[in-house]
C-alpha cells in the first residue's frame, strides 16, 4: 500500500503536457499546497500565474490530483498519473471569461481586484466544461519553492523551450 501522505513524487516537478484540443500548459508543483502555472496556447493563452494555492491528493502509486478555486472563479480538477504519463484536467470556466477570455490573459497577481470583479459581475452561467485528456511531453524535477521555474509569460521564452532546459 502506497503512502497517501507522501506527495514527495509530486512535489518540485515541473510538466508541459498538451492537451487533446491542442492546448499547450505548463505547470510547477511549488510546494504541495502552490503552483505556479503558465499557459503557451488555447482561448488563455499567454496567461499566467505565480502562487496559486491548491489541494494536492495521492490517489495510487504514482497518481496524483491537483484541484484549485481561481480568483476569476475557474474552478480546474488535474489527475497527474506520473507512472504512465496520463495526464486529465477538468476545467470549469465561468460564462464571462468564454465571452471574453482575454480579459484573463495577463499575469493574473497583478490583477487580482480586477479579477475578482469580473467574478463577481459574470454571468457565471452557464459553465463552459472544458474535459480532456492530456500528453506529457516534458518533466522534470526543480525542487521545491523555485521562483525561476516561471517567471515570464510564454511569449518571452526562447524558440527552442523546453529544450533548453535540464
Ligand atoms: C485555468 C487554469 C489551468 C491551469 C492548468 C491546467 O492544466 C488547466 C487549467
Amino acid at each position: 500500500m502506497f503512502d497517501k501522505n507522501d506527495l514527495s513524487g509530486l512535489v518540485g516537478k515541473h510538466l508541459v503536457y498538451t492537451y487533446d484540443n491542442g492546448w499547450n500548459y505548463e505547470i510547477y508543483v511549488k510546494n504541495a499546497e502552490t503552483i505556479d502555472y503558465r499557459i503557451h496556447s488555447g482561448i488563455v493563452g499567454n496567461r499566467w500565474v505565480k502562487h496559486q494555492h491548491v489541494y494536492v491528493v495521492r490517489v495510487a502509486n504514482s497518481v496524483y490530483k491537483i484541484s484549485w478555486t481561481e480568483p476569476t472563479g475557474t474552478d480546474v480538477s488535474l489527475i497527474i498519473n506520473l507512472g504512465d504519463k496520463v495526464f486529465h484536467g477538468t476545467i470549469f470556466f465561468p460564462r464571462w471569461i468564454i465571452n471574453d477570455p482575454k480579459k484573463t490573459v495577463c499575469f493574473q497577481n497583478d490583477h487580482i481586484p480586477l479579477m475578482n470583479a469580473y467574478r463577481d459581475a459574470g454571468p457565471a452561467y452557464p459553465t463552459e466544461v472544458i474535459d480532456e485528456f492530456a500528453t506529457i511531453t516534458f518533466v522534470r524535477d526543480c525542487g521545491e519553492n523555485n521562483e525561476d521555474v516561471i517567471n515570464c509569460p510564454a511569449s518571452e521564452l526562447p524558440n527552442d523551450f523546453p529544450n533548453n532546459l535540464k
